[in-house]
């Protein structure tokens, strides 16, 4: 049995939470707002964030931070990347120095250009860190249905023990060494699958959704390499499998956001998409970069109000013809 806390009471978290628990590991989730944690306590529901799903037994939840981190061994930081900073300089400091800090975010820090991993480690240094990534929607995860992710850390020898330590029967977790990589993956296909609900949603069918998954791969793998990410860790379970998954699925909310944005509804009450606030950073890492990245430079224009659906979709086809490969 290990001891595993989680930082976020939303729809990840509570699934990972889920997931441990019914491993038979000792596993208390860190919620700050009450609803929550007395609806899982209570009612061994989530219904906010993770409605329809009925939660084991031995997932607790508190808003008593000391609590969750008390002894940990493993802390999954499952808050959204733009909350991340803020909840590391909250709770940093419970974490006992030893347990392997475990950063589920998917996005990159608006105003810094930094990643989970990075945050963790000037707030943090010395905090053992891995990073899970990959194709994985959390209502399939709190249901046991199979899932393969990848575990990401710098040292070779942590990266097996975390995929080790996070595995179970249904979670399979492959190691890989490449922190950045995995990270750049998971925050790109983000702005991508916007790109993908946005084509559906505005009726332009299955061929332009392909075309754009395809292309949009191309300035993952171009990004994801210029940010330090090796080609193969792009065309692995945290790049290219999640961003098929994501590009394909309205039970992403990446995609379902598109989708409303393609259809020109109201966007307001729509779940987190982390995307809409990456994009903007993605589009301005890749100019600083030299990145011929249409797609992604198109989704932050979309979002910023600079460019509608039709236009953007009017500009992506009148660029230049050129090579594939080039
Ligand atoms: N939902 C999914 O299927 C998956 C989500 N992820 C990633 O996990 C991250 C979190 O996503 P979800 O849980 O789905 O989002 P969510 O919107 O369902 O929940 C986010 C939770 O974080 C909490 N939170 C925000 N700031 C906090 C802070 N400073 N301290 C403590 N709690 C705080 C919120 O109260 C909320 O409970 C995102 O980066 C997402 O991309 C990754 C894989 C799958
Ligand atoms: O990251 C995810 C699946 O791997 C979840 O995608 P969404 O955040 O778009 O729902």
């Amino acid at each position: 049995m290990t001891r595993f806390a989680i930082v976020g009471g939303g729809a990840w978290g509570t699934a990972l939470g889920c997931l441990y628990a019914r491993a038979g590991h000792r596993t208390v989730l860190y919620a700050r707002d009450a609803e929550t944690v007395a609806g899982i306590n209570r009612d061994q529901r989530n219904a906010r964030y993770l409605p329809g799903i009925e939660l084991p037994d031995g997932l607790t939840a508190t808003s008593d931070p000391a609590e969750a981190m008390d002894r940990a061994e493993i802390v999954l930081f499952v808050v959204p990347a733009q909350s991340l900073s803020v909840a590391i300089a909250e709770l940093g400091g419970l974490v006992p120095p030893d347990a392997l800090a475990v950063l589920c975010a998917k996005g990159i820090e608006r105003g810094t250009g930094r990643f989970a991993s990075q945050i963790l480690t000037e707030a943090m240094p010395g905090q053992p860190l891995a990073v899970l990534s990959g194709p994985s929607f959390a209502a399939d995860v709190a249901r046991g249905l199979p899932t393969a992710v990848t575990i990401a850390a710098g040292e070779p020898a942590l990266a097996d023990r975390a995929a080790r330590l996070l595995s179970t029967e249904t979670f399979r977790c492959y190691a890989a060494g490449d922190v950045v990589g995995v990270e750049a993956g998971g925050a790109l296909k983000n702005v991508l699958a916007l790109a993908a609900g946005a084509v559906v949603g505005r009726g332009l069918g299955a061929s332009a959704q392909a075309a754009i998954i395809t292309r949009g791969f191309v300035e993952l793998r171009r990004l994801g390499a210029a940010l330090g990410g090796r080609p193969e860790t792009l065309t692995g379970l945290s790049g290219l499998g999640d961003l098929v998954l994501t590009c394909s699925s309205p039970q992403s909310r990446n995609f379902a956001y598109g989708l409303a944005l393609g259809r020109g509804d109201d966007r307001s009450g729509l779940k987190l998409a982390e995307g809409v606030f990456t994009a903007e950073i993605a589009a301005r890492l890749a100019k600083q970069h030299g990145i011929d990245a249409p797609i992604i430079a198109t989704v932050a224009a979309i979002l910023s109000g600079d460019r509608d659906v039709d236009a953007a979709v009017q500009s992506l086809l009148a660029r230049p013809l050129k090579r594939e490969f080039d």
